[in-house]
């Protein structure tokens, strides 16, 4: 049994604005009320709210163990210092490598993550707590370099199809919260929601010469689903429209690759990106997984669902605005390639991006444009064909 290192209350009270030291963090809970986050070098976790005349200690020992032992005196400096904004929505916290990021939690238990460093969700979570989106152990948490895993934004490029880095750059800018955005034009039931915008710096437009409002909302739904919504202005002020390319690139997190399906893409037609973008038409039934996978469905429904055989469990994505689907896994020789992606991650991850690339939208100054995502699970007791696709393709 061991005992982590404590930090003394008059260490936390010194401590600056959503402090974060190896043991504790103090950030701002619901309702704007200051609490310290510990966390356990084994993973567990316990956060305690400051009282107001007493500070309590609080510490997790050994496998998981919660102590707490009351302090005589204030911990106000703790309670004033602490800079992170909060709303009855949301949450902001550090993250890794000190990023801010957003957390969502629904009354009914699921919960959501989304960095301020690119906009980008790198956690969603069911009521039961389990993790349903990948994110690589190796995932680099730092400018410039996009974080693997959850749902980077692929926006005003998809991949190389354009003078841009790859995917353009808004999964690589800061992006701020939004307090107060345009009405929203479906309302959200959900209390759940955080709303950020992304708009281009001077540099930005030195490599994409069009100003533009990206407002993207981050909603969970009462049941568990996540739910985002993209809207792009064009701001331009020279008269001038401008085109863009867009996906929201999911990492579903998979139990093993090799039995997994996905349905709702047969007999599409598709760009193989492996293949120099040559179109095929998909034959059979639903897609399954055996080497590299790296291709751009068209004219896909609306709806798409992955199964996962092994976890008996059934993602469902659903779109709108957003006709193509990109299918993607890098499979062992590509994972071994890239240095933010372990060697054997490929078999728990499945990339299937709701996208905008064969036909990129056009925004006139003035115009907006929005594109939506929505992801929820059922449970599925899929047995080597024994599900009827149709229900989860056409079902409610
Ligand atoms: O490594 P990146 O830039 O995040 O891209 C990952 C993959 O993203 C997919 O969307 C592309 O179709 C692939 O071609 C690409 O390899």
């Amino acid at each position: 049994m061991s005992t982590e290192k404590i930090p003394s209350p008059a260490s936390a009270s010194s401590s600056s604005s959503s402090t974060t030291s190896s043991n504790y963090e103090v950030s701002k809970g619901f309702n704007g009320l200051d609490k310290v986050i510990l966390r356990d070098a084994r993973g567990s976790s316990a956060e305690c709210r400051f009282g107001f005349a007493k500070s309590i200690f609080v510490a997790i020992v050994g496998w998981g163990v919660l102590i707490s032992i009351a302090f005589t005196g204030s911990p106000a400096s703790a309670s004033s210092s602490s800079s992170s904004t909060t709303s009855s929505n949301y949450e902001v916290s550090k993250g890794f490598n000190g990023l801010d990021k957003v957390i969502l939690r629904h009354a009914r238990g699921s919960s959501a993550e989304v960095y301020l460093y690119g906009g980008q969700v790198t956690s969603w979570k069911n009521d039961q707590a389990e993790e349903l989106l990948f994110l690589s152990s190796k995932a680099i948490f730092k400018p410039p370099k996009a974080i693997r895993g959850g749902i980077p934004l692929c926006f005003p490029q998809f991949s190389n199809l354009g003078p841009l880095d790859s995917h353009g750059f808004a999964r690589n800018r800061f992006w701020t919260i939004d307090d107060n955005p345009p009405p929203f034009p479906t309302n959200t039931s959900s209390k759940a929601f955080v709303d950020l915008i992304l708009k281009p710096s001077e540099d930005d437009i030195k490599i994409w010469p069009h100003s533009f409002e990206f407002r993207l909302r981050v909603a969970l739904g009462p049941g568990g689903e996540l739910m985002l919504t993209s809207r792009i202005r064009n701001t331009n002020n020279d008269g001038k429209p401008f085109s863009f390319t867009f996906a929201y690139h999911t990492y579903f997190s998979v139990s093993d690759i090799s039995e997994v399906r996905v349905e709702g893409l047969e007999t599409l037609d598709y760009l193989d990106n492996l293949q120099k973008r040559k179109r095929f038409t998909e034959q059979g039934d639903a897609l399954t997984f055996e080497s590299e996978v790296d291709r751009i469905y068209l004219s896909t429904p609306t709806k798409i669902a992955i199964l996962d055989h092994e976890k008996k469990r059934t993602f469902v994505l659903r779109k709108d605005g957003l006709p193509d689907s990109v299918v993607w896994n890098p499979w062992d020789k590509k994972a071994k390639s890239m240095p933010d992606f372990g060697d054997d991650e490929y078999k728990h991850m499945l990339c299937v991006e709701a996208a905008a690339i064969e036909k990129p939208i056009t925004l006139k100054p003035g115009e907006e444009w929005k594109g939506r995502l929505e992801l929820s699970t059922v449970p599925s007791s899929y047995r080597s064909g024994q599900l009827d696709p149709r229900k989860v393709i056409h079902g409610s």
